[in-house]
């Protein structure tokens, strides 16, 4: 995707994302990666219901800024997925409702939040580790990312919320609503007897990957 056609796309799934609840308020915050490696990320304190194309931050493989208003202070995080995995395009950082409230459990497995039930969580997102609590913007959450950006495409920040990458924004977008939907059935699914997925099933899904 070129620089035009990936800022309509981070505005048109802004909206999307708002209009149907899963960002709300001014949290959470989107880039992507251009074929010259510039990144397009959000605006610090944007309304992911309100961007603007031509107000989008625009900043080089560093994260100097060269163009639009201030990125978002996640941008350390976004930088170092980029920097540590090549084949990563697009982050997604949401605080939406399920996922987060996930995030504030005690007692979770941090290798994997989420153990599997259903084949898509697997195909679209495999593996969910749990990062340990940092405030936002810290730069230890860059360092924790940056260390596993290779073998995963998706992190839950604990007691914060989840961090969802992409081969392009739209897939990036699609593997975050694939998770939330997982975390809303995890959570539906608490008090019931699961059946989960043998290991065999698993494997067999992980050589799936959508
Ligand atoms: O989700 C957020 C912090 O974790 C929002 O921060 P920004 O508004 O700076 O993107
Ligand atoms: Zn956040």
């Amino acid at each position: 995707m070129n620089e035009h056609d990936t800022r309509q796309a981070m505005v048109e799934l802004g909206l999307s994302l708002f209009n149907r609840g899963y960002a709300t308020g001014g949290s959470g915050n989107l880039s992507a990666r251009l074929d010259d490696g510039r990144i397009i990320a959000t605006p610090t304190n944007s309304c992911l219901g309100r961007l603007q194309a031509e107000r989008l931050s625009l900043v080089d493989e560093e994260g100097r800024h060269l163009q639009g208003d201030k990125p978002t202070k996640e941008l350390s995080f976004h930088l170092s997925l980029y920097q540590n995995d090549p084949g990563k395009r697009a982050v997604v950082h949401l605080h939406c409702t399920y996922l987060t409230a996930l995030s504030c459990l005690e007692g979770l497995d941090s290798s994997n939040v989420i153990r599997p039930f259903t084949p898509y969580y697997v195909m679209r997102v495999g593996q969910l580790p749990l990062i340990p609590y940092y405030h936002p913007g810290d730069e230890r959450i860059a360092r924790d990312l940056g260390e596993q950006a290779r073998n995963y495409n998706a992190f839950l920040l604990a007691n914060h919320g989840p961090v969802v990458t992409g081969r392009d924004l739209y897939h990036a977008v699609d593997n975050m609503e694939e998770l939330e939907e997982t975390a809303r059935l995890a959570l539906l699914l608490s008090q019931q007897q699961v059946r989960y997925l043998s290991e065999q099933e698993v494997l067999e899904l992980s050589r799936r990957k959508v």
